[in-house]
């Protein structure tokens, strides 16, 4: 062997250790590895072996040091000038450099919270289709929303396996085979189409009343955000596992609980942006701790649940198939590895909407009257406002929600999705995706391009609503209302699954409050109003800045 590694020039080493760099990059190319210990092979190991062509010539570390270098130098190079490159699959698509080196670019966006008005700028800068990572593309046109997400569309993208780290089983809104997410949808319809909401009426209800009476009792500022997050996430727990939260009395394990998910959302949406990291994060105990603390409490919460059988026709009673529904019940594994989906989708999207459309009213007093002489129609004092039966006669009501949804939709960058491997891509709208591409349309930048939404386009301005709703479009003002742009709650067949929950939970909360309460901006908030909207961060689920109010009861008339 020795004898032979004599024959083997210097030039002769750094040629095949060159060579083998780009071997690398065409394994890195063709599968993708993400198990750490394959990259660690392809990065270390391959190098570590390569450097015995040089320790005839060069003592021992400095053979290491050049065959590491030359060999990983040669396959960043590589990877560098493909993805930059005319021959890469996305090279028609433009987007800042940066962008198409590596995802570590938005991904520094990301963790700043500030990738939605990122993504904004760009769509300024580049046009409708821009290249946001070497094999993303985001996308401004509502072309693209049928041929993406509706029911011939593309299925769910790598995000959502970084978002749920590698669990036994994938979520629902993780699945990726359509057949599955089908199947794995069907629960998830029943427990919330027309009957089922009716029986979660009565339990939202008693949740208003519980808020209700709380703020009433209140003295001076108090932080109207938490309240709302307590609300919200008392209600989801009824909802989904019968109960058990207590958040509003002073249930201190239960708002831990709430805190982790609050805290977790940063290193969510990291992983969101960068899915081969979960990876690692199982390598490093410590890492992503109050994450992981968030799904082992999730998944201890459901497991509980299904053990203890149905008391109420919650969520869970029809995720595990307690409704007799399906032919075969589901593994235990199955049903809880949607307990973390339903409690985040379930309580910190509509604390977010609800928390921004007060921001919202308090910050516009004609509209705020609007809607309070609404409710004083429909609900006057003595009327249960709770009493669901008018609330679709309600336009200001809706008007204010939509706004919010349209300025501030809770998932701010959208759902991404990927074409099926082996299909070739797929013509979306009007733009070709590649396959291996992950692809989405841009929510935040959708809901303000003045193509779509004008006039005051970035202002909350219920009134287009009411004024694009109408058959007679007033002549002093020509507006632009597109409501095929509209996607807070995504469309097609993997769509919000909890819409008409949320719309209720939203709805009932702003009846109640607006008739039986009043509130003011309070603290800096209120010579600073600006700040709220500042302190938006986007990740993945919308995290909303404090709101500090003053609330008082209303003196009835
Ligand atoms: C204002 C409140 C809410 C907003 C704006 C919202 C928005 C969204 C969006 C944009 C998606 C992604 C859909 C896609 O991938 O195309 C989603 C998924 C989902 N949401 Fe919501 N959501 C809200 C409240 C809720 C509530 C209260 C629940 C009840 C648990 C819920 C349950 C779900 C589920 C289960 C999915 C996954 C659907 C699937 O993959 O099939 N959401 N939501």
């Amino acid at each position: 062997m020795s004898s032979v590694l004599q024959h083997v020039t210097v030039q002769d080493a750094l040629v095949v250790q060159a060579v083998c760099g780009l071997l690398a990059h065409l394994i890195f190319k063709r599968y993708e590895p993400e198990r750490p210990l394959y990259v660690a092979l392809l990065v270390l190991a391959a190098p570590l072996v390569l450097s015995l062509l040089l320790v005839t010539h060069l003592p021992l570390i400095s053979s290491l040091v050049v065959s590491f270098v030359t060999y990983n130098a040669t396959l960043l190079t590589s990877i560098l000038f493909y993805r930059v490159g005319p021959f890469h699959p996305l090279a028609r698509y433009p987007g800042p450099l940066l962008c198409k080196v590596s995802m570590i670019y938005m991904a520094i966006h990301t963790y700043h919270g500030k990738r939605h008005e990122y993504i904004r700028q760009l769509f300024e800068l580049y046009g409708d289709v821009v290249r946001t990572g070497p094999n993303e593309i985001c996308i401004r046109d509502p072309a693209a929303i049928d041929p993406l997400m509706g029911p011939t569309g593309l299925p769910k993208g790598p995000m959502w396996i970084g978002r749920s780290m590698d669990p036994p089983s994938l979520p629902l809104i993780a699945q990726q085979d359509t057949t599955e997410h089908h199947r794995r949808r069907r629960p998830w319809n029943r427990a919330f189409n027309t009957a089922s909401l009716k029986g979660y009426e009565p339990v939202v209800a008693a949740r208003v009343s519980q808020l209700v009476e709380h703020l009433k009792g209140i003295k001076g500022v108090t932080k109207l955000t938490h309240w709302l997050d307590l609300y919200v996430f008392d209600f989801m727990s009824d909802m989904a596992f019968g109960g058990g939260s207590e958040t509003m009395r002073g249930d201190e394990d239960n708002d831990k609980f709430r805190y982790l998910m609050d805290s977790s959302m940063q290193a969510t949406v990291i992983l969101e942006v960068l899915p081969w990291l979960r990876k690692v994060v199982h390598l490093l105990p410590g890492s992503a701790r109050e994450l992981v603390m968030f799904r082992k409490m999730c998944f201890q919460r459901a497991t509980h649940r299904v053990q203890s059988g149905s008391v109420t026709k919650d969520l869970f009673h029809y995720l595990n198939n307690e409704d007799g529904a399906e032919e075969v019940s589901p593994p235990l594994m199955r049903v809880v590895s949607d307990a973390a989906l339903a409690v985040v989708a379930g309580s910190d999207t509509t604390a977010a909407i609800l928390s921004i459309t007060f921001f919202f009213l308090l910050r516009n007093p004609d509209v705020y009257a609007k809607l309070k002489e609404e409710v004083d129609h429909y609900y006057p004092p003595g009327e249960d406002a709770c009493d669901t039966q008018h609330y679709p006669k309600m336009q200001w009501l809706d008007a204010a929600l939509n706004e919010t949804l349209r300025l501030y939709p809770a998932d701010l960058s959208g759902s991404q999705r990927m074409p099926t491997p082996g299909s070739g891509g797929k013509l979306i709208g009007p733009y070709f995706v590649p396959e291996g591409t992950a692809v989405r349309v841009h929510t935040f930048s959708l809901h303000r391009d003045p193509r779509n939404f004008s006039p005051h386009t970035d202002d909350f301005w219920p009134e287009r609503w009411i004024i694009g709703g109408s058959d007679e479009k007033s002549a002093t003002t020509p507006i632009v209302h597109n409501t095929a742009a509209f996607i807070p709650f995504s469309v097609g067949p993997a769509n919000c699954a909890g819409k008409n929950l949320a719309m209720l939970e939203m709805r009932m909360l702003l009846c109640c409050c607006i008739q039986q309460l009043e509130f003011e901006l309070a603290g800096d908030l209120a010579q600073d109003p600006g700040k709220f909207e500042r302190q938006v961060r986007d990740w993945f689920i919308l995290q909303k800045g404090e709101l500090l109010v003053i609330v008082r009861p209303r003196v009835k008339v």
